[in-house]
């Protein structure tokens, strides 16, 4: 191979692929001492609990945070922290492989977050609606669940929140996934006769000015998802969809147009639900949700121990309550996790003002 100081060329190629051997070799071989101690961590773990819970959100955030302190490039951060979680994905399916329901169906935006976050060796089950995606967890048919909270356009998913309220399941993580969405064509689509055009209503209205700019005569039809939009236009030769990246591939479709969202920073933020409470990861979220009594001041009673304890508020939302008893709910959402001291004399003050108090969960803050 050529000295340090020499230009590579074509010359060097044979060598550069014999040390890209060599190193795989390594890698091949240290990734099986990761999951043969993968393997181990399991077994102490069914030593000391048959019930035991294999999947350790805090600790996967703590490895994907430290790998990406350490890593020196060339491939960036979020790269190499990718690359991480599909070895930590095969590990975890080694000690037991993870069944997940998300809001489906397949190519959905929330099936690209369930693979971000769980990584390709889980099995993901796609249900019909938010509240069949929680059913199924608390039904034990799946380990967890994904469903999407927020998006930054178009706001709060109201079917999630109001799910919360009478389910018994617990937030463990949260994921947020950059939106980019794609003008989409199949095959036999007449590109030049393009009359109507499918999407969910929210995407429909992330690309409203892109295609009041691009196809203003265009039909725009709602449909319940952008791959249900991808599934529709097979058979129609003058349609085209909007939708993501995992639905073209789904559906093989074609980009006529790629990233037509309006706002560059379009993003949505996704839960993941399931049984168990998450220790402690350093960098933690914790969620709630508090029934106020009906009286001048509820609000500020609510929100004044935060500020007293200096505890960062990152969301708050009103929602009507559905028991009639209490005219409205506020979820909240702030740094920090219930086992910290300053949180849990937070909590323990709001319990005593509040007419409910329920901990939906305290978690990682997305790492990917
Ligand atoms: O540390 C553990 O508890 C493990 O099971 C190992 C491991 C890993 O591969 O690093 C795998 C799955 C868990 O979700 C967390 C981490």
């Amino acid at each position: 191979m050529s000295d340090n100081n020499a230009p590579i060329t074509s010359a060097d190629l044979p060598a550069l692929r014999e040390r890209i051997d060599t190193l795989d070799s390594e890698i091949l071989k240290l990734i099986s001492e990761r999951a043969h101690c993968a393997q181990q961590v399991a077994q102490v773990k069914t030593d000391s609990d048959p019930q035991a819970t294999f999947y350790r959100p805090e600790r996967e955030a703590q490895v994907l945070r430290r790998i990406m302190a350490l890593n020196k490039g060339p491939l960036d951060d979020e790269e190499m922290a990718r690359l991480f979680r599909e070895i930590m994905s095969a590990c975890l399916a080694l000690e037991r492989p993870v069944k997940v329901a998300y809001l489906g169906p397949e190519g959905t935006f929330t099936q690209q977050a369930a693979l971000k976050h769980f990584g390709d060796s889980a099995v993901s089950l796609p249900m019909a609606a938010i509240d069949e995606v929680f059913r199924e967890v608390e039904a034990g048919a799946a380990h967890f669940g994904v469903v999407p909270v927020e998006n930054s356009t178009e706001g709060i998913v109201n079917s999630t929140l109001d799910t919360f309220m009478d389910a018994s399941l617990r937030i463990c993580g949260e994921v947020v996934l950059r939106i980019h969405h794609h003008l989409l064509v199949s095959s036999n689509t007449r590109r030049d006769k393009i009359s109507r055009i499918y999407s969910h209503p929210q995407s429909l209205a992330q690309c409203r000015k892109w295609l009041d700019a691009h196809y203003p005569n265009a039909e725009r039809v709602p449909v319940s998802s952008n791959a249900e939009a991808a599934r529709l236009i097979k058979s129609e030769w003058h349609s085209a969809a909007i939708a993501g990246d995992m639905a073209a591939k789904r559906y093989e479709l074609e980009k006529v147009a790629e990233k037509i969202e309006d706002r560059p920073d379009n993003s949505t933020r996704f839960l993941i639900i399931g049984h168990q409470d998450t220790p402690i990861s350093d960098d933690d979220k914790t969620s709630i949700v508090v029934a106020m009594r009906n009286q001048p001041g509820a609000l500020h009673d609510l929100l004044e121990p935060f500020h007293r304890h200096k505890i960062d508020l990152t969301r708050v939302e009103t929602r009507p309550s559905r028991t009639g008893v209490w005219n409205y709910v506020f979820f909240i959402d702030f740094k920090g996790h219930r086992d910290d001291p300053q949180v849990a004399a937070v909590l323990e003050e709001i319990t005593l003002r509040a007419a409910e108090l329920k901990v939906l969960g305290s978690y990682p803050v997305g790492v990917l």
